[in-house]
């Protein structure tokens, strides 16, 4: 038997194991540092560029299919990341991504098929209302991530708090996250509501979910 295993090329990561035993235990995981300053940095270039050649466009609701805009609910701007076309910069953030995904897949079975990413601009007085980020007729959101690619130094009075509604023992808890460079998080997508709560100074971040099917 000992030869089966030996054959298996797998690296036990304790960065990624601490990721699956936080889901595991409260549908949600918050990894500082997950990006460097530097790409992050690197990251937020990107995005001025885009913005500047006018490519992001206001959020909808509902999917693709099922899609208004709706300014009472969402207010941030949005573009979706194409990996087969991702530049230097942004082939930093796939690879990275890519590396913790194919981790999970093969020690959680949670067949991940797809992915799918984009940079989002909340302006000043911009929100996300509480919502779920699965669609009544698309449940295949699995895992939520976020990472902020805000400058270094958010302050509360900035505003723009992730808040994650949980459930402990039937009551429910706000968990408040501040948008801080280079941290990640990662919920739930079916299970846990959450929120952005208005923005006071411009806010960065890139939002992407794990699917199924
Ligand atoms: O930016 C965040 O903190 C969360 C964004 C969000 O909930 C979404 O895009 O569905
Ligand atoms: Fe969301």
């Amino acid at each position: 038997m000992s030869h089966l295993f030996e054959s298996i090329d797998f690296v036990e990561n304790p960065l990624y194991e601490q990721i699956i035993s936080d889901i595991g235990k409260q549908q949600f995981s918050i990894i500082e540092n997950f990006f460097s300053l530097e790409a992050v940095e690197t990251l937020r270039e990107a995005v001025s560029t885009r913005y500047e050649e006018d490519r992001f466009k206001k959020a909808a609701i509902g999917n693709r299919i099922n899609e208004t805009i709706e300014t009472a609910v969402r207010g941030d701007l949005i573009l979706w990341m194409d990996e087969t076309k991702a530049t230097p910069k942004e082939r930093f953030f796939f690879d990275q991504i890519n590396d913790l995904v194919s981790y999970l897949n093969r020690t959680c079975f949670l067949g991940i098929l797809h992915k799918e990413f984009h940079y989002a601009i909340y302006p000043t007085n911009t929100f996300y209302k509480r919502h779920l980020d699965t669609f009544q007729n698309d449940d295949r959101r699995k895992l939520s991530f976020v990472c902020y690619l805000n400058e270094e130094g958010w302050l509360p009075e900035n505003g723009g708090e992730l808040v994650l509604y949980l459930n402990e023992n039937g009551e429910e808890v706000e968990k408040v996250i501040y948008p801080f460079p280079g941290r990640l998080v990662i919920f739930e997508s079916q299970i846990i509501e959450h929120e952005v709560r208005p923005v006071k100074t411009e806010r960065l971040s890139i939002t992407g979910w794990l699917k199924t099917r």
